[in-house]
């Protein structure tokens, strides 16, 4: 017999970038939500947004100051609709100062651990590179970063810098930060509203005194904890990186937590490395806004009882008015389907 229960769902209107859409708009997170009660609706950005909905919550990952003149928009006439997350706090992260620099704020009582953020200098202006009293502080080897962290391509491109010389190369903003050396491994620390999980990812390997001796000039790379490379020594990396010990959930929880407060994100990661040189001893040295979620297990899972969380936070006050169905959750879920085959067939 056809199921004919109907009951009050909430509908999550999302406004992502093309590939983000694609790797976080799954089916099975879509189904999902959908057995929840929960629609996840894509916004059309060609469109006002203070025209479309009715929404129990705005989830985007966009910038830009006509975005925002949108989202300003939308919040002024759904003053109870949550926005995942207020521009400003997302724009904190766009910047590599003050980025971590709410992290250097951060009060945390911890038994054994302690964390915090590498030596780092910013540079403006070219001149500032051969300036002893700026980068003097420095020990090398120092990663230069791009200041801005805004995702595009260029802000991901970086160098290992060995010696002073090779400084004058580079193409300020950008900050000087010191290489750790962690093991070659960093822990990604995903955090969803209140809910944190840890992977460990492949990192830059250790650089010992011997080889920053005898290392010419600078390396550059770029998104290394997303390179797959295909050596016989990988398979080896990979075998060690599994017994690789992860920092205490209760300590990591601490931080996202106090990161949550003090930024106001509900959707980020935090990549997190371990001094070789102090065993109990993290350093915090990226944090993301809304990252790859696809790639962490149980995403589907923990996203919806994200969504379902907020979206109950509000259901007294605000009502969108959609009503589909259980059955037509496996229906949603196959056009998904279609729609991710059809733009793989044509990108
Ligand atoms: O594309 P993915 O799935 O690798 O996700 C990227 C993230 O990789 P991760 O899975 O967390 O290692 C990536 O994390 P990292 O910078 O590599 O630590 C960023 O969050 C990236 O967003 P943006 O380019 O900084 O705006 C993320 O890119 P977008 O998906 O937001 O474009
Ligand atoms: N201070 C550091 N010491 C050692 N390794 C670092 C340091 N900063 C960055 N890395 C390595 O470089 C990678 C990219 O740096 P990150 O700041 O995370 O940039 P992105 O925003 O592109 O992910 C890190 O995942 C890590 O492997
Ligand atoms: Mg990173
Ligand atoms: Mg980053």
């Amino acid at each position: 017999m056809e199921e004919t229960l109907a009951r009050r769902r909430f509908v999550v209107g999302y406004a992502l970038a093309p590939k983000k859409q694609l790797s976080f708009i799954q089916p099975s997170l879509v189904g999902l939500a959908c057995e929840r009660g929960i629609d996840l609706v894509a916004i059309d950005t060609s469109r006002r947004l203070a025209d479309q909905g009715p929404y129990d919550c705005v989830l985007h990952k966009f910038y830009g100051d006509d975005w925002k003149a949108q989202l300003v928009d939308f919040a002024s006439q759904n003053p109870g609709v949550p926005i995942v997350d207020p521009p400003l706090a997302i724009q904190r992260l766009h910047n590599r100062i003050s980025m971590l620099q709410v992290v250097s704020e951060l009060e945390i009582h911890q038994e054994r651990e302690t964390f915090g953020i590498p030596s780092q200098v910013v540079i403006y202006n070219s001149s500032a590179l051969s300036n002893f009293g700026v980068i003097g502080a420095l020990r090398f080897p120092v990663i230069a970063k791009p200041l801005v962290a805004d995702g595009s391509a260029k802000s991901h491109k970086m160098s290992l810098v060995f010696h002073r010389e090779a400084l004058l190369k580079l193409k300020p903003p950008l900050v000087l930060q010191e290489f750790v050396n962690h093991g070659g491994v960093i822990f990604k620390v995903y955090v969803v509203g209140d809910y944190v999980q840890c992977v460990k990812r492949k990192s830059l390997p250790d650089v010992s005194e011997e080889k920053l001796e005898h290392s010419m000039g600078s390396v550059a790379f770029s998104q290394v904890s997303n390179i797959t490379m295909h050596n016989p020594a990988d398979a080896e990396y990979y075998k060690r990186l599994d017994e690789v010990e992860m920092p205490p959930l209760s300590f990591l929880t601490k931080i996202a937590s106090g990161l949550r407060r003090a930024t106001g994100l509900r959707l980020f990661n935090f990549d997190m490395i371990r001094d070789v040189r102090a065993g109990n001893h993290y350093l915090v040295i990226d944090i993301n806004y809304f990252p790859g979620y696809a790639k962490m297990p149980f995403y589907e899972k923990v996203l919806t009882d994200f969504f379902w969380k907020i979206v109950h936070e509000k259901k007294e006050q605000y009502t969108a008015t959609s009503v589909v169905s259980n059955n037509e959750c496996k229906h949603l879920s196959d056009n998904h389907n279609k729609l991710a085959e059809d733009t793989e067939e044509v990108g």
